[in-house]
């Protein structure tokens, strides 16, 4: 914005002193400022206000150019001597379009402007300040310009796609900052700042839900035993069974190595214990020997509801304890906090 109202300026100063040199009338720098101060106020209040918020294009950016380009096809109407100022001018404006407007926008407005180009330069040819003798040298004028104005739609295509690749990869690095890789489920940071998101929703509302932690049982000697790779396996396998016995509403994560962890919103004890014991059943009766002949896995499980004001290590320990007590009581079963 401030860059183009400082453009507008300078472009004025110069046509006044091509005024005061006698080459064009004073009228053009007058005109040419007046537009530019009234169209740069009514881009400063609409952005000031908040009120270019509700487009796609809060900036103006692209009404910005739009205008410029205008303001610059007028400019080449009143004074014609001085085209080349003009044509440079346009240059510029589409150096910054091919930069911001996507392939298709990109394009038009490069048509658009090269036919308002054409019918200018042919209503002032007579006065252009350029050699123009005949028909064929003024076709050959506005083919220059018009082409190597073009020439920004190769630049424009670049832009554009650098510009997709970068926002593929931006959402491939999302995901990846929120995903455990070995399993897929959500990692430790997304998990913990989905529970603390819950904990200040339920302080609000008083809505109740239910936090649990999984713990694989005898995790080392399955390791120990079958191999790191089956291992993996057997916790990826898990989180499958977790994902699939839990609500679309639930968010699970993995919390640690061969620990899990899971909330339900909107869920009592009473309720948690339902869908938790069919966890643990569901683990328990899977058939393992697909990954190793004589392979039994199970797990423990400590669940803890929200009181008001709980806050989030609170809830967590609680939690945690009740895994212990689970762990302490034999495993391969669930406690309550
Ligand atoms: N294969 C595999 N092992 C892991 C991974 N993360 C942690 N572990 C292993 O999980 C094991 C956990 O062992 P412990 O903390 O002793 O627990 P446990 O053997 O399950 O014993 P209890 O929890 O008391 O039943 C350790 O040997 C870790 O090396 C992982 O991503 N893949």
């Amino acid at each position: 914005m401030a860059s183009g109202a400082g453009d507008a300026l300078l472009n004025s100063f110069i046509l006044l002193c091509f005024a005061v040199i006698g080459t064009i009338p004073y009228l053009v720098p007058v005109v040419v400022l007046a537009i530019a101060v009234v169209m740069n106020a009514v881009f400063a209040l609409l952005i000031g206000t908040g009120f270019s918020k509700r487009w796609s294009d809060p900036s103006l950016t692209g009404m910005q150019i739009f205008a410029g380009c205008v303001t610059t096809l007028l400019a080449i109407l009143l004074a014609p001597q001085i085209v080349y100022m003009f044509l440079l001018n346009l240059f510029v404006l589409l150096s910054f379009g091919s930069l911001y407007f996507s392939r298709q926008a990109f394009f038009l407005t490069w048509l658009l402007l090269s036919a308002c180009l054409g019918i200018c330069l042919w209503a002032v040819r007579d006065h252009l300040g350029i050699q123009v003798t005949n028909t064929a040298e003024w076709v050959l004028l506005w083919l220059v310009v018009v082409l190597s104005l073009g020439r920004f739609v190769n630049i424009n295509t670049k832009v554009s796609r650098l510009r997709a690749s970068l926002s593929e990869k931006n959402k491939a690095l999302a995901a990846q900052a929120t995903r455990d890789d070995l399993t897929g489920l959500w990692n430790r940071r997304k998990f913990m700042q989905s529970l603390q998101d819950e904990i200040e929703q339920a302080n609000r509302t008083g809505h109740r839900f239910t936090v649990a932690i999984i713990d694989v049982d005898h995790f080392k000697k399955i390791n120990d035993t079958f191999g790191h790779l089956t291992g993996d396996a057997v916790l990826k396998e898990i989180s499958q069974i977790l994902s699939d016995t839990c609500r679309s509403v639930d968010s699970i994560g993995r919390y640690g190595g061969e620990e899990f962890t899971l909330l339900m919103p909107d869920t009592k004890t009473a309720q948690a214990i339902v869908a938790l014991e069919r966890m643990r059943r569901m683990v328990e009766q899977h058939n393992w020997s697909h990954m190793a002949a004589g392979m039994r896995v199970t797990i423990s499980i400590g669940t803890v509801e929200w009181q008001p004001a709980y806050p989030l290590p609170l809830l967590l320990g609680k939690a945690d304890a009740a895994l212990y007590r689970a762990k302490a009581g034999g495993r391969n079963q669930l406690r309550v906090a």
